[in-house]
């Protein structure tokens, strides 16, 4: 609870109505004078804001769907616009991923789309989650991610979609594939994304037991770069970029492509049997049930 004017609020209030506020100021984005350098305007959508820098072609995209960056349908589908949008642009060359939210990088995958909906509904979601990972893992661009706090699940799958990771040094900033957790099963292209990044027995391990890393336990098994002090994970970011962007574009990207494309390939070859997979998965009376009673824990953390 927080004392608002002698008001007794649920401090879960004051965030709503912060969101709503920042909603009714969303037209900013588009006007604001740029966060650009070089004339470059931001730009973005109602949950993922562009901060655009011409001069250095690399651009800060920034993840705000409140209360924890969920990866909604509308989150994920304004991600693969905002993505879409930047590798059209010429100019641009890098994209810093991170959160306009303190203290989460990405909850994950949204529950309360999983929850309750219909078949319909969850092809759709699934769908749209395959959207993003298939351009988010192959994108010319080069991606660092700036993960600026927890980072579960699929917030951990965006994560290691990207060319190299920074994590902020926070013992809450917990990173890792927990669905084991939650009575599901991570699929087998978030499986693959893990094995490209840290190797087929620590996937096993941390896929079986659904490890949630700390900092310097990430950095030790290779889910992150770098750990450096919180406030630094921008900058440090940046200054990765400038490594990454000092070899010539053509060079790298043919190598991205040749290191990730087996991988894409094999979910773009499956990707309907994949998404009726998730959906007979997803209506199961017992998934259903154990979604729920996960949700409803995490509801009732704070009472
Ligand atoms: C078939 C297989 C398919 C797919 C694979 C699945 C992949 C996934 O990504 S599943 C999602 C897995 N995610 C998680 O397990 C994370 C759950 N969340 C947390 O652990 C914590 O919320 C947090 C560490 C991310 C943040 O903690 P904190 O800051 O303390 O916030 P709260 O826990 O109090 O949460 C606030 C608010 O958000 C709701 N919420 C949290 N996570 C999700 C989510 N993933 N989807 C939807 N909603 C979420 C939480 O219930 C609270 O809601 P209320 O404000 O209504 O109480």
């Amino acid at each position: 609870m927080a004392l608002l004017a002698g008001l007794r609020v649920p401090a879960r209030s004051l965030l709503r109505a912060g969101a709503r506020l920042r909603d009714a100021a969303l037209g900013r984005w588009e006007r604001a004078a740029g966060g650009g350098g070089d004339g470059a305007r931001s730009f973005g959508s109602q949950r993922v804001l562009v901060e655009p820098d011409a001069a250095t072609g690399v651009a800060v995209m920034k993840l705000w769907n409140p209360p924890v960056n969920s990866l909604s349908l509308d989150l994920l589908t304004e991600l693969v616009i905002s993505l879409e949008k930047l590798e059209n642009e010429k100019t641009f060359r890098g994209i810093i991923l991170t959160s306009d939210l303190p203290g989460i990088f990405s909850a994950g995958l949204d529950l309360t789309e999983m929850c309750g909906r219909n078949p319909a509904h969850y092809a759709e979601y699934w769908k749209a989650l395959q959207e993003l990972w298939l351009r988010l893992y192959q994108t010319h661009l080069v991606v660092i991610a700036a993960i600026n706090g927890a980072s579960p699940a699929g917030g951990c799958l965006l994560a290691l979609s990207c060319d190299y990771r920074v994590l902020a040094d926070n013992p809450k900033f917990i990173i890792g594939l927990n669905e084991t957790l939650l009575g599901i099963v991570a699929p087998f292209w978030f499986k693959d994304t893990m094995i490209n990044t840290i190797g087929h027995r620590a996937t096993e391990r941390a896929l079986q037991l659904g490890l949630l890393f700390r900092p310097a336990e990430a950095l030790q098994v290779g889910v992150v770069d770098q750990v450096v002090p919180e406030g630094q994970v921008q900058g440090a970011a940046l200054s990765a970029m400038t490594q990454w962007l000092a070899i010539p574009d053509h060079a790298r990207q043919l190598t991205k492509s040749m290191m990730r494309k087996a991988t894409a390939d094999r979910l773009l070859t499956q990707r309907e049997a994949d998404i009726q997979n998730f959906v007979s998965f997803l209506s199961r009376d017992s998934i259903q049930k154990a979604l729920q009673v996960y949700l409803e824990k995490l509801r009732q953390k704070k009472g």
